[in-house]
């Protein structure tokens, strides 16, 4: 079984002092931190793009699992992999050339990952499952954290897992994770749980430190 990661979102943490917050971040337990960046053209909000993570970059050694909801996508891969991405995740909806904005991730020296919206057939990966390192679940639709989970999603996550197989790629799951929604996303096959505002409720490292416990361990459960 592939190793729970907790990535929590930056998008639900003070912007004020946004490296304060990740080195907090990682310190309650975080192991990858999730970077969501909006356009406001994919998706109806703008958040922060590839200058901001490279701010962050000298702040923690954690992985970077960075989600583009830009369309379109393949003019700014080459930015956000010197800003010091790890993951570079772009959607499938974003454009016609997934096969390619996959294999220029990869080119660059990046793990490429997919993302697929709630309404988006898992067929889309058919094709492609040779060529990434991680699949995206959206459980919300994208540009905003806060939402809730959509429950139809679990059973996509399910089929995901089957189709993957024994392949080395992270499953993840994004929008509206909670102590109370990660468990049958973790019996579904996820390994990845992106969290935004179920982490950084509370405002404090003490507070990150018990979030991050609640979902590791709802996620652990839901496993077991
Ligand atoms: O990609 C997105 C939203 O588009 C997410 O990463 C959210 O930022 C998750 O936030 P919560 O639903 O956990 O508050
Ligand atoms: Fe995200």
């Amino acid at each position: 079984m592939k190793p729970i990661r907790i990535a929590p979102s930056i998008l639900a943490s003070d912007f004020s002092k946004l490296g304060q917050e990740v080195r907090d971040v990682v310190a309650a337990g975080a192991d990858w931190i999730h970077l969501d960046v909006m356009d406001g053209h994919f998706v109806q909000n703008i958040s922060y793009g590839p200058d901001v993570i490279k701010a962050l970059r000298p702040h923690t050694d954690a992985v970077f699992d960075c989600h583009l909801m830009i369309s379109p996508t393949d003019a700014y891969l080459e930015a956000f992999a010197k800003a010091g991405c790890d993951y570079i995740t772009v959607h499938a909806e974003a454009g016609p050339h997934l096969h390619r904005s996959l294999q220029a991730i990869r080119a660059l020296g990046k793990k490429a990952g997919v993302a697929i919206n709630p309404a988006t057939h898992e067929s889309v990966l058919d094709y492609i499952l040779g060529d990434v390192d991680l699949v995206l679940l959206m459980s919300v639709n994208p540009g905003f954290g806060g939402q809730k989970y959509i429950h139809s999603v679990t059973e996509k996550a399910k089929r995901v897992h089957a189709m993957i197989g024994d392949r080395p790629i992270e499953l993840e799951i994004d929008g509206g994770i909670t102590p109370e929604t990660a468990p049958a996303a973790a019996a579904a096959g996820i390994n990845a749980f992106v969290a935004g505002s179920a982490v950084f409720k509370g405002g404090s490292v003490e507070s990150y430190r018990a979030n991050i416990s609640a979902i590791r361990a709802a996620a652990e459960k839901g496993r077991a």
